[in-house]
């Protein structure tokens, strides 16, 4: 049995953090263990209040799981403070395990999941330790020190962050508008490619980082290639996003159980053209 591991925050709504993690897991045959960094009281209408764990603790539960099980590949989610992220990088300092790091910042309704001053122990002290990082625009924007205004500033943003260290960087355009939803990959040797699916007209969309990174941990769990990890992933959040379960009055969670249900039967156009002249409306996407 194949194992992964999420150290993230939990969501009471069950739609993002340590419950879509879990799920994610779950729906693709993957052992979840976790280490939680923080409880959130959360619904699809917000965060209402935020309890965070002592960082000595976290450091404990990823400890005590990595002594006992084999653990293929780690995600990180919400991590709140640079101390637990300082306890999350000395925890994980020998181990041979694949990182994902989503560096989730802000949610939906506005809350902040990670402390300003965290960004700096972010940058110096996680990333370079990191396989894979997912950011969203406004997260690229933050932790890259670069305003993305075009693809041409998603290049630089990206050359930025893998100077830091870390091998590969997604930047997800779910945050953009346009009629694709495009998500655009940049590896350490500078090959690049991006994948796009149609964007889908809904507020159903709590939790659908923390579900494409989880996915994409899972698959490298089970063994697949970088490459094909990151386009089962995106397959995944694409179905999820497409078939809602209609929970909640505000932004309702994903639907984990489509992937499985539709045998991951998802079209994703794949390019390297770096110009994006295949992704005719990419340059016209305006930022929210
Ligand atoms: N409306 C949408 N239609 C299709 N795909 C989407 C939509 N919104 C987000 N995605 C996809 O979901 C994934 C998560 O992206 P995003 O929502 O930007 O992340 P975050 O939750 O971290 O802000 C990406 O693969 C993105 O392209
Ligand atoms: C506990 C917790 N972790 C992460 C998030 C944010 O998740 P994300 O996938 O970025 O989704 P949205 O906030 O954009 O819906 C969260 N809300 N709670």
């Amino acid at each position: 049995m194949n194992i992964a591991m999420t150290i993230a925050g939990s969501d009471s709504g069950g739609g993002a953090g340590i419950q879509a993690d879990l799920k994610t897991f779950q729906e693709l045959g993957v052992f979840g263990t976790s280490a939680i960094t923080a409880l959130t009281a959360q619904n699809t209408l917000g965060v209402e209040g935020i309890f965070s764990a002592d960082p000595s603790f976290v450091q404990q539960q990823i400890e005590v799981v990595m002594k006992d099980m084999p653990v293929k590949a780690v995600k990180t989610g919400m991590l709140f403070s640079a101390e637990i992220i300082e306890a999350v990088t000395h925890s994980l300092r020998d181990k041979e395990t694949q990182l994902v790091v989503d560096p989730v910042m802000i949610a939906k309704g506005g809350a902040s999941l990670l402390q300003h001053e965290a960004v700096t122990a972010l940058k110096k002290t996680l990333l370079p330790r990191a396989t894979v990082l997912t950011p969203n625009i406004p997260e690229a924007e933050v932790i890259s020190g670069i305003e993305i205004k075009s693809p041409k500033d998603l290049e630089k943003a990206a050359n930025a962050m893998l100077a830091m260290g870390v091998s590969c960087v997604i930047i997800k355009g779910g945050h953009l508008e346009g009629k694709d939803a495009v998500d655009t990959v940049y590896f350490q040797d500078g090959s690049f490619f991006s994948m796009q699916t149609k964007r889908i007209s809904t507020v159903q969309t709590h939790g659908t980082g923390c579900t494409f990174s989880a996915a994409l941990t899972a698959f490298l769990a089970q063994g697949f290639s970088l490459k094909s990890a990151i386009i089962e992933a995106k397959k995944f959040v694409h179905l999820a996003i497409q078939h809602p379960l209609n929970i909640g009055n505000g932004h309702g969670p994903t639907n984990h159980f489509a992937y499985k249900k539709l045998s991951g039967n998802c079209e994703v156009t794949i390019s390297e053209e770096r110009e994006f002249s295949s992704l005719s409306d990419y340059g016209h996407a305006k930022l929210h």
